[in-house]
Parts: C-alpha cells; sequence; structure tokens
C-alpha cells in the first residue's frame, strides 16, 4: 500500500475483530477479561523473539500492549452492551481455548510485519501514514465507534518515538 503500515494494520484490525469472540466466550462465566497471566505469556514469547528479528525487545512489547489493551476496550464495550441488552447476549458461546490459537498466529504476523516495518516506523512521515492505513482499515473492516477506537488504540504504538 502506499503507507507501507497496510500489512501491519489490517493485521491489528483482525485482532480487534478477534476481540468479539473472545467476549462472547468470557461473558456470563468466571473467565475475566483480564488475564495477566495470558499477556504475560505473550510478552515474554514477544520479547525473546525480538532480537532475532532485529527488533528491540522493549519496542516489541509496547506494540503489544498497545494490541492487548484494545483488545480489553472491544471486551468491555460488548459487556457493557450486554449488561444493558440482555437479549442482545449471544446464544452461542465461542471456546476461548479455540481463539486463542488465532489470536496467536495474528501475533505471529503481527511480529513479522513489525520487523519488515522498521524504517517507515522509524521515519518522520510514519504518524501521517499510519493515520491513512488506520481510516482505509475502518473502512475495510466497516467498524462501529468501538472498534475504531480500538484500532486508533491498536495503532498507537506503531510509529518509534523520534
Ligand atoms: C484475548 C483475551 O483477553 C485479554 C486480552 C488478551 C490479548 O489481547 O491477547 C490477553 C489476555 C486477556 O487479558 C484472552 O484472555 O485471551
Amino acid at each position: 500500500s502506499a503507507s507501507g503500515l497496510w500489512r501491519l494494520t489490517d493485521l491489528a484490525a483482525r485482532r480487534v475483530a478477534i476481540a468479539d469472540q473472545v467476549a462472547a466466550a468470557k461473558y456470563g462465566t468466571p473467565s475475566p477479561i483480564d488475564d495477566p497471566a495470558r499477556e504475560q505469556q505473550i510478552y515474554d514469547s514477544v520479547s525473546a523473539q525480538a532480537p532475532g528479528l532485529g527488533l528491540d525487545p522493549a519496542d516489541a512489547v509496547r506494540f503489544f500492549r498497545a494490541q492487548i489493551e484494545a483488545n480489553k476496550l472491544v471486551q468491555r464495550g460488548w459487556y457493557a452492551r450486554w449488561d444493558a441488552h440482555p437479549s442482545e447476549v449471544p446464544t452461542t458461546r465461542p471456546d476461548l481455548s479455540q481463539i486463542r490459537p488465532v489470536i496467536d498466529r495474528v501475533n505471529a504476523g503481527l511480529l513479522t510485519e513489525l520487523a519488515a516495518t522498521l524504517p517507515v516506523r522509524a521515519s518522520v512521515s510514519c504518524p501521517v501514514r499510519q493515520r491513512a492505513a488506520t481510516v482505509m482499515a475502518e473502512v475495510v473492516h466497516r467498524f462501529d465507534a468501538l472498534h475504531a477506537r480500538a484500532l486508533a488504540e491498536a495503532t498507537s504504538a506503531t510509529c518509534l518515538p523520534r
């Protein structure tokens, strides 16, 4: 794409969309929205893989922290919706253990793209490119306000501090 950040941003958007299934898997069960142990596994895995990809582990963790915050933002949005409108609660509950492997694959793709986009992420033009890719992803994925907010959060750590 024109921005060079399309693949990364599209993957972040897919991850945001998967949060709908995570919310449906957890709502009305004892599983909390926040699972710090699962989050730590992701940060440990990302930190361990980063140097081999030419990435700073702290940068990679910062990026994934934004992905996870975005996911939880979507989950909280659904919980508020379903608390207020119980008739809209999904009638079938997906299995979280089947969703996490899908998230793992998206995480792997994100890590690859994070490394592939390092020059763009470090450039002065990164913020404007990121905004362009984010708007495109909102349209392509037909995101509502909740998911657009989550994607903005997810992409907030794309550009490297300069
Ligand atoms: C997606 C989940 O919910 C939360 C968000 C996570 C993520 O975005 O990877 C990980 C753990 C949870 O804090 C999950 O429990 O798998």
